[in-house]
C-alpha cells in the first residue's frame, strides 16, 4: 500500500498504480480517519467498483465550525493504516492541512439551496461548504471515477451528488448502505466518546427511526407530525437532546408533511452527553 502526504507524490503514485492496472479506473473513499467497520464497508465497495482503490485521511478544518470538536477529533494514522492495507486499499491520501489549502488559498464551493439546507447545514453553519469543498479537491486530486459515500451521513451524500451534477465533475458518486452495531447503533467514530451508560441507551434512536419509518407506512399517508413527535418525545424522557427528527423528501431533504409516493427518509439528529449522534432510515412509499 503507497501512502502519499503531498500532492505531487499523490499524483505520481495515482499514475504509476493506474498504468499498472492497465490504465483502469480510481475509486475512492474519503475519510476523516479512526476508521470503522462502516468505512471498510466503503473500502470493500470501492474494491467491487474499480481495480484501483484509494482512501483518503484528512479532519477538514473548513467543515467544523469555531465551537465544535476539530482538535479533539479522534486520530489514529498508525491503525487506521494497518486497517487499510489488510483491506486491500492500495493508495493512502494522507495531506496535512499546508498541503490541502496552501497559503493564500480562497476558493470554496457552495451548493447553495437543497439539499443543503436545513438539518445538518443549519446545526453546523458552513459546513457543508466546507464538505462540498474539500470533496471537490479530493475528486480533482485524485482523477476518482468513482467515490463511496456511507449513507449514515444521507444529507451530505445528497449535498455531495448535488455538487458533481452541477459542476460536471466526471466522477461518480455511490451510497453504501449504513453499517450497525448488533443492537441497532450506526457505526461512528464519534461513538468512542460514549459513556458505557450512554452507549446503553444510543440505540434507541435508530430504534426510533424503525418504529416512526413503519408507523408512516402503515399510516398510509396520513400527517407525519404525531408520528414524529411520539418519536422526540421518547427521545427526550430518554434523555436525548434532540435537535431534529423529520421526514424529507430523499433527494432534496425538503421537508414531507406526509410520506407518498416519492422516496422519503427519516433522519434525525441528538445529542446524548457530549456525543452528536446522527442517523436515518428510508420509508418505505406509504401506497396510500
Ligand atoms: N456506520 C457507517 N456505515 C456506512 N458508512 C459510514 C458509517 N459511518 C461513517 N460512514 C461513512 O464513512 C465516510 C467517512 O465518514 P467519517 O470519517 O466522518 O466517519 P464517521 O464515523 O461518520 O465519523 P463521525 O460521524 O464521528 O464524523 C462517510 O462517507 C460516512 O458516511
Ligand atoms: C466526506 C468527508 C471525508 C469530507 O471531509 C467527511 O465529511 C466525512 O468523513 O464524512
Ligand atoms: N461524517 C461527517 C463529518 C463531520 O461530522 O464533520
Amino acid at each position: 500500500m503507497r501512502i502519499a502526504r503531498d500532492l505531487e507524490s499523490l499524483r505520481r503514485e495515482v499514475a504509476a498504480l493506474r498504468a499498472a492496472a492497465g490504465g483502469g479506473a480510481l475509486a475512492l473513499v474519503p475519510t476523516m480517519g479512526a476508521l470503522h467497520a462502516g468505512h471498510l464497508a466503503l473500502v470493500a465497495a470501492a474494491r467491487r467498483a474499480a481495480p484501483v482503490v484509494a482512501a483518503s485521511i484528512f479532519v477538514n478544518p473548513k467543515q467544523f465550525g469555531p465551537n465544535e470538536d476539530f482538535a479533539t477529533y479522534p486520530r489514529d494514522e498508525e491503525g487506521d493504516l494497518a486497517k487499510l492495507r489488510a483491506a486491500g486499499c492500495d493508495l493512502v491520501w494522507l495531506p496535512t492541512v499546508e498541503a490541502m489549502y496552501p497559503p493564500g488559498s480562497v476558493t470554496v464551493v457552495e451548493v447553495a439551496g437543497p439539499p443543503a439546507e436545513g438539518f445538518e447545514g443549519a446545526h453546523r453553519p458552513g459546513h457543508f461548504r466546507g464538505v462540498a469543498t474539500v470533496c471537490a479537491k479530493l475528486f480533482l486530486q485524485t482523477g476518482a471515477a468513482v467515490a463511496m459515500f456511507g449513507e449514515k451521513d444521507w444529507q451530505q451524500l445528497q449535498v455531495v451528488r448535488r455538487m458533481v451534477r452541477d459542476l460536471d465533475l466526471p466522477v461518480r458518486i455511490e451510497p453504501v448502505p449504513t453499517v450497525r452495531e448488533p443492537d441497532g447503533l450506526a457505526l461512528s467514530s464519534r461513538n468512542r466518546f460514549l459513556t458505557a451508560e450512554e452507549r446503553a441507551r444510543a440505540p434507541r434512536l435508530a430504534a426510533e427511526l424503525h418504529r416512526a419509518a413503519a408507523a408512516l407506512a402503515a399510516g398510509r399517508g396520513a400527517p407525519a407530525a404525531p408520528v414524529l413527535a411520539e418519536a422526540v418525545a421518547a427521545l427526550t424522557a430518554a434523555g436525548f437532546a434532540v435537535d431534529y427528527f423529520a421526514l424529507v423528501e430523499a433527494e432534496s431533504l425538503r421537508p414531507l408533511a406526509a410520506p407518498g409516493d416519492a422516496p422519503a427518509r427519516l433522519v434525525a439528529a441528538a445529542r446524548l452527553g457530549r456525543v452528536r449522534l446522527l442517523d436515518n432510515v428510508g420509508v418505505p412509499p406509504s401506497g396510500g
